[in-house]
């Protein structure tokens, strides 16, 4: 019927008291930052939880940081995109901090942190909120989720053989396949046995790979030029970029020769793939480097094999950054997958999961003074573990239905007079139409 159900106020709203004055605030969040209404949420949730049942499947315990950390843990000097971007300031007790631009330094904190306390190998994940800032000119994002699983302890490449795994698993969970993406895979070692042939200083390796890793980001000569910058002879630059544009394993060992580690680990990391069983998601690919100034072995990137987007996640071996940080020498290995390139990519393919708002129960009053009775069977339900969405003021029958079917209720529980007197609800399954009366303690 049209009229109140239960003859309740109409919907009045208090005028805001005098002394706060109205001050218009924009609604919208800060630039280059998402809310996350129900619909995003649902789909973020969904997303979340693949990357959490594919790491606890593969025994990993999940860990979390402060998305605030020391500016400190972020400043490396080989002139890499994610120091020029970090989120610092200075806060309130003159400490310089950051907001997180990667886990992986977190992890690492963390893992000297907890020292001896904890018995390696350690194989960690986290989905956390990762900040840059960049100028909003090129309109790009300032944050996004990543999911990061670390394996701390395990020198052997079976660590990144079991990363990429854990990725292949997770584009199956979702409907991708190898036809969809691909991953390449390099070592930094082929880099490294490179520079070493003509005696580039250890300590500009970090440099080169950040300057490489950019290869198909700006022009060549503009590369040449910032190799040239470091000091590295035209020759060694034709020699490396030469090499870094190799895509066969059995033409790198002709190269490098087989004794080298760079083609030992990429053989052994191949043979493994064979056994996991996914060879056919990854190439070696010279030219794959990986922006992250602290690898020092295998590095790997997801890509999409119709080249639309940006790389969908990227990992590697990062054997000394524990050592930097004052820690121990603990070799380590991880990967990063954002929130963002993989929703595109399902939105491409036609796989993004259709996510709407369920409840199992709609309760409402039909009329006021029995707002307590409908609040005792909402209870009566949540405690057998039903999802119940109470009606909480008095409404006209027919927006009852109107939200029930928003909802996606499957039964609507009317409480009225000459039912409750006899102890009984009445019950609507809204996809049949049935509709029966029931004693509330059979409810469930
Ligand atoms: O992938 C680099 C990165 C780091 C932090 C935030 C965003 Br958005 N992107």
């Amino acid at each position: 019927s049209g009229d109140n159900v239960g003859g309740g106020r109409s919907g009045a709203i208090s005028p805001p008291p005098i002394e706060d004055s109205v001050q218009k605030i924009d609604v919208n969040p800060p630039r280059g930052t998402r809310d996350f209404p129900p619909e995003d949420m649902r789909l973020r949730n969904w997303l979340f939880n693949h990357f959490r049942e594919v790491s606890r499947s593969f025994g990993f315990e999940e860990v979390d940081f402060p998305v605030l950390e020391s500016e400190a843990l972020f400043i490396r000097k080989a002139g890499e995109e994610i120091r020029d971007q970090l989120y610092c300031f200075e806060d309130r007790g003159n400490r310089r901090v950051a907001l997180r631009p990667e886990l992986t330094p977190s992890l690492a904190r963390l893992v000297i942190q907890k020292g001896k306390s904890v018995s390696l190998p350690l194989k960690w994940f986290a989905v956390g909120q990762c900040w840059r800032y960049e100028r909003m000119t090129r309109g790009r994002r300032r944050e996004h989720y990543q999911w990061n699983m670390d394996i701390i302890g395990v020198p052997e490449v079976m660590a990144e053989a079991e990363l990429i795994s854990s990725i292949v698993t997770f584009f199956k969970r979702v409907g991708i396949t190898a036809s969809d993406v691909g991953f390449k895979v390099s070592s930094r070692k082929v880099l490294q046995e490179v520079l070493r042939c003509y005696s580039i200083p250890e300590n500009l390796f970090g440099k080169v790979c950040v300057i490489i890793d950019k290869m198909e980001k700006i022009p060549i000569d503009e590369i040449t030029k910032e190799l040239k910058s470091l000091g590295m002879s035209e020759e060694a630059i034709k020699d490396l970029l030469q090499v870094l544009s190799i895509k066969s394993l059995t033409k790198l060992e002709e190269i490098l020769g087989a004794a080298g580690e760079a083609v030992a680990d990429l053989k052994q990391l191949f043979s493994l793939a064979e056994k996991f069983g996914y060879s056919e998601w990854i190439q070696f690919d010279a030219s794959v480097v990986r922006g992250l100034a602290y690898y020092t072995g295998i590095v790997f990137e997801g890509f999409d094999r119709e080249g639309k987007l940006r790389a969908i996640c990227g990992g590697g071996r990062y054997d000394h950054l524990l050592s930097t940080f004052g820690g121990d020498d603990v070799p380590a290995c991880g990967f990063g997958f954002g929130d963002a390139v993989i929703i595109e990519l399902l939105k491409e393919k036609g796989l993004l999961p259709e996510l709407s708002l369920q409840v199992e129960n709609i309760v409402c009053a039909l009329d006021h003074y029995l707002q307590g009775a409908a609040a005792a069977v909402a209870t009566r339900l949540r405690e057998k573990g039903q999802s119940v969405d109470l009606v909480l003021e008095s409404k006209p029958l027919k927006w009852v239905f109107k939200r029930a079917a928003r909802t996606n209720a499957q039964r609507l529980i009317l409480v009225g007079n000459s039912e409750w007197q006899r102890g009984m609800v009445s019950v609507k399954i809204l996809s049949s139409g049935e509709q029966y009366e029931i004693k509330l303690d059979e409810l469930e």
